[in-house]
């Protein structure tokens, strides 16, 4: 069976642990600095302080008020310090209720801030960059990427500070306590830096793949789900199941080799402090025996070595969680990194209000280097005239709109309107004032009236409804459940393709651009539905220059100016007449067209 799917994106990033990465991700947390610090301060100051006073308290309750050398215990000392280390144990207890509550907000701030740039940025990014990516590879970067960083971000950077302070504090006060004991339970840790480190890297590369498996995934799922009805209707399902199915088993394999991988940390750190309680144990004993140290000093050295492997055990998750959110750091920071292709000059001016002279002049352009769209194409616009782009498929029509809105930019000679040329204009002032309405029209999920005033935010229901009229739609929507409030699916897909072109005229009518780009819709509708387009048609025109990608003798017809392109050339122009009276591309199209319609 041949593979009909390819999703090449995401080849493996593998990159060594890249601190200006990780700085950079840090930044997000920048903004809220205080309140990190405030966490950080009030676990420190009162949680820290009474988590290394506990184990002296009882280390003093063991030696001087129960069992002291000299003399008798006393029983109110004993009161005391249990009163003391329960004070002790409840502000433990607010410390942590504090910390935990304020990472997870701070945390959603982080992510909320991270996942908005990155969505900001992808919306500035040109056609060229989405031509590459399936959309499902781009939806995993937003969602799943962005949520593998959560835990890291909301409890990762406070609790590694506070590990890293309790650490420091308890190493001191083990050493303090007794030196040769101290440094003898440590022995074990350098031997743990090293076994783990060589982990690092395999659990990283484990990680990668299971996010691109999970990317393949998405971008599969999200083509499946768009082209159902072509599966369907190919009665394709078992084929794409299968694919799917394999795609689920391998992404499983590599969650579970990942997981695993990532589990031996645990185990690594669990032994390590086994041998470390062990080494203290038996010195320890001696030391008693020797008479060098106290019971209660190697009750203080038990508890006290407990929480020396807790901060270890939490910093080496945080470590392997690091790792694992590295891939998809690298991943975000590399869609952050894409430049818009068609980039806007920093002293970019806005567009005046356009009057509507456009000039194309001397333009070259290719999707790829080596394949030229549109070469040597000249063309001049007067203000209000309708030009009819004619010409057999893939020879360059909408490559001609695709340039005149700057979707993409010329490799050789430029487009000027109102003698300005695109480049020098802000995007979003040249784009606001062009009207489009494309071959497949996107309904977006919301009312008709949403979609109608989807150009213009602003407009009134009055002005929505007087829209919808002029290119004869509101008979329509007044027929739906709920007329204007009527709610479309995603795609419209309740919609006829009529009815969905005409709510996409009217959405281009409100806008009132002064410059309409029309895509005009391949589909066969019957005629009296056609005869209304056409109809609409002729308002939506009036008193604007005009490009349509015609396929409809009626509209092509009824042009000012048709221009015929071959290959990326533009081979005859003129308006119906002038061009029929010659033998030539046009007469033949014309030719060919009336020959079908009365076969
Ligand atoms: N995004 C793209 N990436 C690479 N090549 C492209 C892309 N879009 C179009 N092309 C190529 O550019 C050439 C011109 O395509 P264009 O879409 O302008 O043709 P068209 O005349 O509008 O065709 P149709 O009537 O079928 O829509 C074709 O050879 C096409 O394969």
């Amino acid at each position: 069976m041949s593979r009909q799917f390819v999703y090449q994106d995401d080849e493996l990033i593998a990159k060594p642990f890249n601190w200006t990465q990780m700085g950079r991700l840090l930044g997000y947390v920048r903004p809220y600095r205080k309140g990190v610090a405030k966490v950080v301060f009030v676990m420190t100051a009162f949680g820290m302080i009474s988590r290394l006073a506990i184990p002296l308290l009882m280390s003093i309750a063991i030696d001087r008020a129960i069992r002291p050398k000299d003399g008798p215990g006393s029983v109110s000392l004993l009161l005391w310090l249990v009163a003391g280390m329960l004070f002790l144990y409840g502000l433990r207890w607010w410390a942590q209720h504090y910390t935990i509550h304020h990472t997870n907000v701070i945390g959603q701030k982080v992510i909320f801030d991270l996942r908005s740039a990155l969505f900001k940025h992808i919306q500035s990014l040109s056609f060229r960059f989405f031509d590459k990516r399936p959309a499902g590879s781009v939806l995993v970067r937003v969602t799943n990427d962005v949520n593998s960083l959560q835990d890291m971000l909301s409890n990762g950077v406070v609790n590694s500070v506070i590990d890293i302070a309790q650490l420091t504090g308890i190493t001191i006060i083990l050493l303090a306590l007794n030196f040769k004991l101290g440094l003898a339970v440590m022995i074990t840790v350098p031997i743990m830096f090293v076994v783990s480190s060589s982990l690092r890297k395999r659990i990283r590369h484990a990680w990668q793949v299971v996010r691109i498996k999970q990317s393949r995934i998405n971008a599969h799922l999200n083509e499946s789900i768009q082209g159902m009805r072509v599966t369907q209707a190919f009665a394709q399902e078992k084929e794409n199941m299968s694919f799917f199915d394999g795609m689920n088993k391998s992404n499983i394999r590599s969650w579970n080799r990942a997981s695993a991988l990532n589990q031996t940390f645990g185990p690594v750190i669990e032994v390590t402090s086994a041998i470390g309680t062990l080494i203290l144990i038996l010195y320890g004993s001696y030391l008693i025996q020797s008479g060098i140290m106290t019971v209660g000093v190697l009750v203080a050295f038990v508890s006290y070595v407990g929480s020396f492997w807790e901060p270890i055990t939490r910093l080496g998750m945080m470590y392997s969680q690091v790792l694992i959110s590295m891939s998809s750091t690298e991943r975000i920071f590399e869609f952050m990194d894409e430049k818009p292709a068609v980039p806007e000059k920093e002293n970019a001016q806005r567009m005046p209000d356009i009057r509507g002279d456009v000039r194309l002049e001397n333009i070259t352009f290719g999707y790829e280097l080596d394949r030229p769209a549109l070469k040597g194409i000249d063309l001049d616009v007067k203000a209000g005239m309708s030009v009819a782009l004619v010409g057999h498929t893939g020879s360059g029509k909408s490559t001609i709109i695709n340039l005149l809105c700057r979707f993409y930019d010329t490799i050789e000679g430029r487009v000027m309107v109102d003698g300005i040329d695109v480049r020098d204009v802000t995007l979003e002032s040249l784009r606001s004032q062009i009207g489009i309405v494309l071959q497949d029209t996107f309904i977006f999920s919301g009312t008709i009236r949403d979609n109608i005033r989807y150009g213009r935010p602003d407009a009134t229901d009055a002005e929505v409804e007087a829209a919808a009229r002029s290119v004869r739609a509101h008979d329509f929507i007044m027929h739906l459940p709920d007329g204007y409030d009527t709610e479309v699916q995603e795609r419209g897909n309740a919609l006829s393709v009529g009815q969905r072109q005409l709510i996409s005229f009217a959405r281009a009518l409100l806008a009132d651009p002064k410059i309409l780009i029309l895509d005009e819709a391949t589909a066969s509708i019957d005629t009296e539905t056609e005869l209304r387009i056409q109809e609409a048609l002729g308002t939506l025109l009036e008193g604007r220059t005009s490009f349509i990608v015609a396929h409809r003798l009626s509209t092509i017809r009824n042009a000012d100016r048709i221009i015929v392109l071959d290959h990326g050339v533009i081979v005859e122009e003129g308006n119906h007449e002038e061009l029929m009276k010659r033998p030539g591309h046009y007469r033949n199209l014309v030719d060919a067209q009336y020959r079908f319609l009365s076969a």
